[in-house]
């Protein structure tokens, strides 16, 4: 039998909208299938359908061949359909045994040995190179072992099929690459894995087939060694897409920003951030560089009021707004995509025109004398909308929650570039998003400049970075390595500088 799992004509309709519409995908045994598709594509739910959370409306699933019904992920799971999602699902205070057996506890009177599941949660973790600790506590474990607990999840249920969903959004370049080895080793063992993720560096770099959709619909399944990244880029946004951030040199003028001998403390309440100074200009896009948990969020936290400073000033315009409320400082003129957008973004359970004016709702033109101008509001998010291309059932309507991942992300940058502010701060501003909205985002970015603002880019991704900034600073320990001029450096120095290995020449 050559499929493990056959999705045939698969059709969803959410209110509004049809978000898997005769979708077809055809799994092979130890293969490594890539699902490629725009934000909203309707990648997650067609994997929502496959793993029991949604009923399809039309079409045909089957495992080894079987026509299977799906109504619930206990099914799945017993079908051997195992899923980690973008959003981990582990009782943090419990150990990774603890969390693995957590649901699964042997019924008919066995009595359920945690030794012994530690030790098979071990087996599995030397047979698949997770090199994870069963006995550790999941709150003092990273991000990326976390996700690996995940997939021993899986393991231990004897999952055959694993559906992994953006697992790359939450690593470090270095964990991907762990990660694309425990893949390998997840195939070379007979298990058959699909991988959505919006890289396509990555899927070049795993993937054996790509399926691409667009827009609900099948725009086809290709051979991965064959096929080009711009010609997935092509299939999944159907056009060409510039993977060049086109852009001409800064004219950077007044300072905005200032930051001087700020230190700011982590949360284990010793120096993440140490005497750190750095200025970003009007008309320039200054990109902090660093391996994750260097300093950025403390960087972050601290300009825009979530963290207290331990010394130093933050001047905007030359006024010192260290100890300034959030409100001020968004007044002096502070934007901020932040990073986590559940969290800091949006409000879930608002419509999405209500998040769209969260910070000005009681402003004129939107409020006057304390009554509500629906007119204007509907006007100012629909125009946000558009122009961002967030695609939702319902436009200003959609309940916030019923977005794809990538569409709320847009919607957020979409609101804060639209405040105009004059220091937009913004934190992994691409991160989930498709190839065609992230060549958007970067011309916003670099539209927002040449109005004559300030932007700080805090990005993990160094193509990002290079790409896009006009100067970047390399943090490391929460120490400032140096500062460089992007168009004069490379990946090979700012790698190095992020290692706290070498200075750059100054910028
Ligand atoms: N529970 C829901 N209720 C209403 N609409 C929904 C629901 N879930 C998804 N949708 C809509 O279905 C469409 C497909 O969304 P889906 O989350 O499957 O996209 P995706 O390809 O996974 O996107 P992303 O890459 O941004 O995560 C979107 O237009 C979304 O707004």
């Amino acid at each position: 039998m050559e499929f493990v799992v056959e999705m045939i004509n698969i059709r969803k309709e959410f209110p509004g909208v049809v978000a898997n519409d005769d979708i077809t995908l055809q799994l092979k045994k130890g293969e490594i299938h890539a699902l490629l598709g725009e934000n909203g594509a309707g990648k997650s739910t067609l994997m929502g359908i496959l793993f029991g959370m949604y009923q399809a409306d039309r079409g045909v699933i089957k495992v080894d061949g079987k026509e299977v019904r799906i109504g619930n992920p206990n099914v799945a799971n017993k079908l051997g359909i195992g899923m980690v999602h973008q959003h981990f699902k582990l009782v943090s205070n419990f150990t990774v045994t603890e969390n693995i057996i957590l649901g699964n506890e042997p019924t008919k009177g066995l009595v359920l040995s945690i030794g012994a599941a530690a030790r098979r949660i071990e087996e599995l973790s030397k047979r698949y190179g997770l090199n994870v600790d069963p006995h550790a506590k999941i709150e003092d474990i990273s991000v990326g072992m976390q996700q690996r607990v995940e997939i021993l999840k899986m393991l231990y249920r004897d999952a055959e099929v694993l559906i992994l969903d953006e697992p790359s959004a939450v690593l470090t370049p270095h964990e991907i690459d762990e990660l694309s080895k425990i893949m390998k080793n997840l195939i070379a063992e007979g298990k058959s894995i699909i991988l959505i993720t919006h890289k396509l560096k990555e899927i070049k770099a795993v993937a054996n087939r790509c399926t691409v959709i667009r827009r609900g619909k099948t725009i086809g399944t290709v051979d991965v060694a064959e096929t080009s990244q711009q010609k997935m880029a092509e299939m999944m946004v159907g056009r060409n897409v510039s993977f060049k951030v086109e852009k001409d040199a800064s004219v950077p003028g007044e300072v905005v920003l200032q930051l001087e001998g700020l230190s700011v403390n982590n949360n284990k309440n010793s120096l993440g951030l140490k005497q750190l100074s750095l200025e970003v200009r009007a008309g320039e896009i200054v990109g902090i560089a660093g391996v994750d948990g260097n300093g950025q969020t403390e960087l972050v936290e601290a300009i825009t009021g979530l963290r207290k400073i331990q010394a130093g000033r933050i001047l905007i315009q030359g006024d010192n707004i260290a100890h300034k409320s959030i409100r001020e400082r968004i007044r002096k003129g502070v934007g901020h995509i932040p990073e986590d957008r559940h969290k800091r973004g949006m409000v879930l359970d608002y419509t999405l025109e209500e998040n769209m004016i969260l910070e000005v709702y009681n402003q004129p033109p939107f409020s006057k004398r304390g009554i509500l101008n629906k007119l204007a509001i509907r006007k100012y998010a629909s125009d946000i909308l558009t122009s961002f291309d967030v695609r939702s059932g319902k436009g200003p309507l959609s309940m916030s929650r019923s977005l794809s991942g990538g569409n709320q992300q847009k919607a957020i940058i979409g609101r804060e570039i639209e405040l105009n502010p004059d220091l937009l701060i913004a934190v992994q501003p691409t991160r989930g998003l498709d190839v065609g909205s992230i060549e958007y985002i970067h011309k916003r970015l670099i539209e927002h400049r040449d109005k004559g603002k300030a932007v700080l880019l805090i990005s993990l991704e160094l193509d990002e970075i290079l790409n896009v900034s006009d100067r970047v600073a390399v943090l490391n320990n929460g120490e400032l390595v140096g500062v460089v001029k992007a168009a004069e450096s490379n990946e090979n120095e700012i790698g190095l500088m992020m290692a706290g290995i070498e200075k750059g020449g100054g910028a």
